[in-house]
């Protein structure tokens, strides 16, 4: 792994161990950290004056009184307030928000889709993000939107933030920095960063061109499953996922901050960089996790289970038990299971299904679900493994089996998800998807035994 140094005239605190210098671990802990010694007030957080001339100021994630709050207190050079233009919307046609149901769009089907491609555009995380589905409603705070991104340049003097939703950023190509309010996370393909609802920051490209999934979370921020009889261990463990350091830089230029707000985007302007958090400390801040440091757990005798076994993040609707959206993770593993279909079973399902593929094979479809590809099991419609892996999973010898370089993730939502425009007509959908079980035969003859 490269590393890049720091924007220039960006100071950074201290900390992080070996390979995480500049982060610090753990999954909704109560951080503190600083840029400049003596920063960050202790034992309260509303001195009359702040050390530096810091203005205090909140950021609360979720209302001041649930249970617990979410917020972090930031000590920076200019409160956020300061900006020198009134709210001025702007068109991102191709960053989508729900509800958005394309009259002329079927949405009721399986779809798939190879890689959205690079074009000669140059792109950025704004321009670049185009939504595939959503679901929900962003108005009132459910459901979701997916989308893919393909981002070639970096963002100058331009910065952003969404009061809409919590973004969970999944890459598949290229590596992107963060550069938050809060720190800076450098984000390559196998790793997630989760970027919390009104959090500034510009995306810069470090290794380009850049593709990947997003997962915009319009309802409660995601968490980490009950882990029930599975006990402490195991998934997804705290202690890796990575909230960064507190990095800042006094920058004077004229710039601009767009802000993602009830689907619509809107401008304003504002003298200098809005990344000047010189100390900070709460529970709310963005995170990035490493999917290679997910532990799978799994069958180890018979039968397959169901696929919340492989929950990273859940995000709950606030019915109990199910998720506006979960995030799940299909990596390497060992498949043991003695006589038994291995593969995912033929299934319908009320929660809907969209699939992305980071790299490698999936096992349930050995050839047309490629890296960067996406797939949509919408709400209630049937699907499993195609003919080819039907037949090679009946037929295998099942010893031990490794499933090696695969790695393919799902967002899947209570909510019907519907697709955009882009999806049904620019994007490249696989036309002919639904043949990959055509050729699926029958069987039966009337006969008992197993066939
Ligand atoms: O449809 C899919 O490929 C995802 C999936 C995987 C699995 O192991 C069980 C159910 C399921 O929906
Ligand atoms: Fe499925």
């Amino acid at each position: 792994m490269t590393t890049h140094d720091l924007p220039k005239g960006m100071i950074r605190a201290p900390g992080g161990l070996g390979p995480h210098e500049g982060y610090m671990p753990g999954f909704g802990n109560d951080f503190e950290t600083e840029a400049l010694p003596g920063a960050l007030p202790q034992g309260m957080n509303s001195p009359q004056k702040c050390n530096y001339g810091l203005y205090g100021e909140q950021l609360s994630g979720t209302a001041f009184t649930a249970n617990p709050p979410e917020r972090t207190w930031t000590y920076r050079i200019r409160p956020s307030v300061k900006h020198s233009t009134r709210y001025a919307r702007i068109d991102l046609p191709f960053w989508q928000s729900a509800p958005n149901v394309v009259p002329d769009v079927t949405s009721l089907g399986q779809y798939r889709w190879d890689p959205v491609p690079y074009t000669e555009e140059r792109l950025t995380w704004l321009t670049g993000m185009r939504t595939m589905t959503t679901a929900g409603d962003v108005n009132t705070q459910v459901g979701m939107a997916s989308h893919v991104y393909l981002v070639t340049e970096s963002m100058v003097d331009s910065y952003f933030f969404s009061a809409d939703s919590e973004l969970l950023v999944v890459p598949q190509e290229g590596r992107l920095r963060f550069c938050t309010e809060l720190g800076v996370i450098d984000l390559e393909p196998r790793e997630i960063a989760i970027l919390p609802r009104g959090l500034v920051y510009r995306v810069e490209v470090l290794d380009g061109p850049c593709r990947g999934f997003v997962c915009e979370n319009y309802g409660q921020k995601f968490e980490l499953p009950a882990r029930g009889p599975i006990g402490a261990n195991c998934l997804a463990n705290p202690r890796d996922f990575k909230a960064p350091v507190a990095a800042f830089e006094d920058r004077e230029k004229p710039s601009t901050l767009t802000v993602k707000w009830c689907g619509q985007f809107h401008e304003t302007g504002i003298g200098q960089s809005p990344l000047d958090v010189v100390a900070w400390h709460g529970n709310y801040a963005p995170l990035k996790y490493d999917l290679r440091t997910y532990c799978p757990v799994g069958a180890v005798l018979f039968d397959h289970p169901d696929p919340s076994i492989f929950t990273v993040l859940t995000a709950p609707s606030g019915v109990p038990g199910t998720a506006n959206i979960d995030f799940v993770l299909f990596r390497e593993r060992w498949t043991v299971a003695e006589d038994t279909f291995r593969p995912p079973w033929y299934h319908k399902n009320i929660m809907s299904e969209l699939m992305g593929n980071i790299y490698g094979q999936y096992d349930a479809k050995p050839k047309g679900f490629v890296p960067g590809g996406m797939s949509l099991h919408n709400m209630m419609l049937p699907h499993g493994p195609d003919r080819n892996a039907f037949e090679g999973a009946s037929n295998a010898d099942l010893k031990a089996e490794k499933l090696d370089n695969t790695m393919s993730f799902m967002f899947e939502t209570r909510f019907p998800q519907h697709l955009t425009r882009f999806a049904a007509e620019d994007a490249p959908l696989q036309d002919d998807y639904i043949d990959c079980w055509a050729s699926l035969e029958k069987k039966f003859d009337g006969t008992p035994g197993r066939k």
